[in-house]
């Protein structure tokens, strides 16, 4: 990446720069191929982040499907993470997982599971997994919460089998007139389902997937307690990443946990023949990237302060306009053939171009994909009728009460006084993207698009020949849309 008119010499934010268009070759925006640069070559550059408000199974499955990554949070119990990634692997790479529910499920409940996916709805299941019907909203509509699924379902359900092609499925909803096609084994038993958009999205996305062809998934882990038993734990859980987090990543503690860290991955490695590349921060500087990788890291993780659930620069005045942090670190990673995830204050598909075109391998999401029908919350409803999710940050007093459940009361409230995020946002479900595959399609194809622009084929190319211009606040109002006259 080059700027426009030279290094301005003061650090700047996504919302300081623009990109130039550059001549170009490219002849379409499907030529791009957007293949991480970070080492872990996922099919697209984005990782939804390790907060308990964002990544949960769901989250993991429907990131992997996409061809990005989802990283567990470091406060869920090890034996959570266990189960929960081990749902992921057993899930289909193709086809979607459906929200299932009994035929004595009440109305009630099962409105309330079909708002965690994006299909909306619920397949009516025996204890066999055969299929016995489907309940959407409009199915349930003015009937009785406490009526059941056996009451409302409906039975013209388009069943297809499992080793149909997404083309074929769409032909079949397409000559059938239907939304959603439950796909089903050799048995009759329920597999996945597919929706006209997921069929299309199958031919425009391939899957993260693992060494034995399953779904991928990452975990965090925290630099306090007893590191190599915490990193075992996510390495037999079947992590397909490490990543080692805490809010200041250039600190002797993390260095020593990295080191301990890594002597448990090789451990693991030496025993399975499966190395697991470690992710660390967070840093926003040269010295931090160098100092991390001299410890063990494979991938830094980039950003201090500038998340929405954040409250550190506010209260400490620490921190970096994120995309100056990013180019910085990117350059120093590189130059120790290593890259870096650029994590948080990314709130438009441009961030995400923007952190690419300064070098970052990935791109980490948090408070965004928070306000999706795969996060991890329970959706609710505003007085007016919209749809949010709780979103809050992980160094806030909540996060904090819940990660030292352990502690006494005493060391407990003392650990919550260093709060430096919010305890509750709301992140709202955007009507025309309520899912976080929506999202990934806004943000890819903008970023194909960015790419085209510069002449770029691959997101290395994109790194290298992307031209960045510093504008005025008047310059990035003039980019904005307007959804009526001024
Ligand atoms: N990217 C960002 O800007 C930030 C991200 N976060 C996220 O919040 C989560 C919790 O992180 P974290 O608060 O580090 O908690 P952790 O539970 O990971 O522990 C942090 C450890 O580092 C010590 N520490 C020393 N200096 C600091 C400092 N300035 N800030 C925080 N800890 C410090 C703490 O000791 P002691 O408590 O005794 O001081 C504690 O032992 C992580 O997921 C992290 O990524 C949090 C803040 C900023
Ligand atoms: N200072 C704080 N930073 C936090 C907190 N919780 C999470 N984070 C960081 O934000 C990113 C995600 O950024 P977003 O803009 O996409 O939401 C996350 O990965 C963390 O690094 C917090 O409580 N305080």
């Amino acid at each position: 990446m080059r700027f426009l008119h030279g290094d301005p010499g003061y650090d700047l934010t996504y919302s300081d720069v623009f990109m130039v268009p550059s001549r170009s070759a490219v002849s379409s925006r499907l030529d791009v191929d957007l293949t991480s640069t970070d080492g872990l070559a996922t099919p697209i550059p984005l990782v939804a982040a390790n907060m308990t408000a964002v990544s949960g199974r769901r989250m993991a499955e429907t990131m992997a499907r996409r061809g990005g990554l989802a990283i567990f949070p470091q406060d869920i119990p090890s034996d959570v993470v266990a189960k929960s990634i081990s749902k992921v692997k057993r899930a289909h790479p193709i086809f979607d997982a459906a929200v299932t529910v009994a035929l004595d499920t009440t109305v009630g409940e099962t409105l309330s599971l079909i708002g965690k996916r994006a299909h909306g709805v619920a397949v009516v299941i025996d204890e066999d997994r055969r299929v016995l019907g489907l309940v959407s909203p409009q199915d349930a509509a003015g009937s009785d919460r406490f009526a059941q699924a056996r009451d409302v379902m409906t039975t013209d359900v388009t069943r297809v089998s499992v080793s149909s092609s997404p083309a074929e499925v769409f032909d079949v909803l397409s000559e059938q007139h239907q939304k959603v096609a439950v796909a089903v084994d050799d048995g009759g038993a329920l597999v996945g389902l597919m929706t006209p958009k997921g069929a299309l999205r199958s031919a425009i996305y391939s899957p993260a997937l693992d060494h034995e062809g399953r779904l991928r998934a990452g975990v965090a882990v925290g630099i306090n307690g007893d590191i190599p038993s915490k990193v075992r734990a996510a390495l037999d859980a079947g992590a397909d990443v490490l990543v080692m987090d805490t809010a200041h990543g250039h600190q002797d503690k993390m260095i020593g946990a990295l080191e301990a860290a890594r002597v448990e991955r090789d451990r693991f490695a030496g025993e399975t023949g499966r190395t697991v590349l470690i992710v660390a921060g967070n840093v926003v500087t040269a010295e931090g990237v160098n100092d991390l990788i001299n410890a063990g890291a494979d991938i830094l993780k980039v950003g201090v302060g500038p998340g929405a659930m954040c409250t550190t620069r506010m209260q400490t005045g620490v921190g970096r306009p994120q995309f100056s942090a990013v180019l910085e670190c990117a350059a120093a990673a590189k130059e120790r053939g290593k890259s870096i995830w650029a994590d948080g204050g990314v709130r438009h598909p441009r961030d995400v171009a923007l952190a690419l075109a300064a070098g970052a391998g990935s791109v980490m999401i948090g408070s965004w994909f928070a306000g999706t029908h795969e996060s991890t919350g329970d959706q609710l409803t505003d007085s007016q009728g919209r749809a949010y999710k709780e979103s809050f940050g992980m160094a806030s007093a909540r996060a904090v009460r819940n990660r030292t459940r352990e502690y006494s009361a005493f060391d407990r409230a003392r650990a919550a006084m260093f709060e430096e995020g919010i305890s509750s946002s709301r992140m709202y479900l955007d009507p025309r993207r309520p899912g976080v595959e929506d999202l990934l399609d806004w943000i890819t194809s903008g970023v194909r698009s960015s790419c085209t622009y510069a002449g770029a084929r691959s997101l290395e190319e994109f790194a290298e020949r992307a031209v960045v211009g510093v504008q005025s606040g008047s310059g990035y109002e003039e980019g904005r849309p307007l959804d009526q006259s001024w």
